[in-house]
């Protein structure tokens, strides 16, 4: 059973054999998110992740089960360009301004801040004097990128844009929810030389080249493990031919280092990447001397070792583990499924 052009499908006992499930705790609220759920296993290749957010149902869970075993079982993409380091860029939760400087003093020496706008319950108020903490901390030179996460309709994206415009935006990536919305937008703000990015459009969408085909986006977000993995990443951004940003799917090192991987192994990378939310976690699975926290604004293209003891520190409860061991076997059914289809139908089943 092919899971990618290299890797054959392991059996579901050889993952539920290793695999550990952690929680570890956030210190600043993200997603509505305190804890954050993390399944890790070794394969041949090393250590790898499985973490899609609890809520996600199992078909969407597949293509990250789907990534996690590309990154454990195939070997590494090679980088064409030679990365051995990644740029990042600091992710800043929804907090109130005040707390700006507190989260951002975790993140060292990164010249890039993505801000988080829009978030349910608050007003714009709120975002506007969130990003003017973020520029008075950054200072001229650094960059701000605003991530609305699908929150706003045209009319509230276009008001809010024209609202931060002032501390000089880099991109707004997912203003809106639709292909068609995202369109909009775009060409209302052209003439401001805001690009738009899509995230969910393409991470969350049946067809991830459908944005871009339709010209709704100048910037293409691109996680490894949701989309399936490093290669299948890639794929979509050579099909789409716009410039890509690798950006986390808030995961512990072993995570991070797949869109390390990714990141390293694009053509071109001409953004900072949203690799650093280690920094919004209170611990890690692997050391600190092996950690992808940043250092210097960059991340290192490197697979971690796990630390047992910090598998033990932060245990998941039975009940927990039993979950996410329930959890990996539905999805593993899914892609066996899927694989044994593409036995019988030449076109290859899409599990993105
Ligand atoms: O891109 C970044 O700076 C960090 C990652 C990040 O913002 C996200 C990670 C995981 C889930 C998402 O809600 C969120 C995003 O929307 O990009
Ligand atoms: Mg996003």
């Amino acid at each position: 059973m092919i899971v990618d052009d290299a890797v054959t499908l392991p059996g579901l006992d050889e993952i539920l054999d290793r695999v550990r499930v952690v929680a570890i705790p956030l210190h600043t609220r993200f997603r509505g998110q305190t804890v954050r759920e993390i399944a890790v296993f070794e394969g041949p290749e090393g250590w790898t992740e499985f973490s899609p957010f609890p809520e996600y149902e199992d078909a969407e869970a597949a293509a990250w089960l789907r990534g996690a075993i590309d990154f454990g079982w195939a070997p590494s993409a090679p980088s064409p360009a030679g990365r051995t380091e990644i740029m990042v860029n600091a992710t800043l939760p929804a907090v109130p301004a005040d707390e700006v400087e507190r989260v951002l003093a975790h993140y060292d020496g990164c010249r890039t801040v993505k801000v988080k706008v829009a978030e349910r319950g608050q007003t714009l108020d709120d975002d506007v004097a969130r990003v003017r903490a973020a520029r008075a901390v950054l200072g001229a030179e650094g960059r701000i990128r605003i991530d609305a996460n699908a929150a706003w309709n045209v009319d509230e994206a276009e008001h809010a844009i024209h609202r931060l415009c002032e501390f000089d935006l880099e991109y707004v990536e997912q203003p809106c929810a639709s292909i068609e919305e995202l369109a909009e937008i775009r060409s209302r703000v052209a003439y401001m030389g805001i690009p738009i990015a899509a995230d969910e459009s393409v991470r969350k969408a049946s067809d991830p080249l459908a944005v871009a085909r339709a010209g709704a986006a100048d910037i293409l977000i691109v996680k490894a493990q949701p989309l399936g993995g490093v290669s299948r990443a890639l794929a979509i951004v050579r099909e789409a031919g716009l410039p890509a940003v690798v950006s986390s799917a808030l995961e512990s090192s072993v995570g991070i280092a797949m869109g390390a991987q990714l990141a390293a192994a694009l053509p071109s990378l001409d953004y900072d990447c949203g690799l650093a939310t280690v920094d919004l976690f209170e611990g890690d699975v692997v050391a600190p001397a092996q950690s992808l926290v940043p250092r210097g604004g960059r991340i290192p293209v490197r697979r971690p070792e796990v630390d047992s003891d910090l598998l033990a520190r932060y245990q998941a409860s039975a009940e927990r583990t039993d979950w996410w061991r329930a959890r990996l076997a539905r999805c593993h059914a899914l892609l066996a499924a899927a694989a044994a289809s593409d036995l019988v139908d030449p076109e290859p089943t899409s599990l993105l």
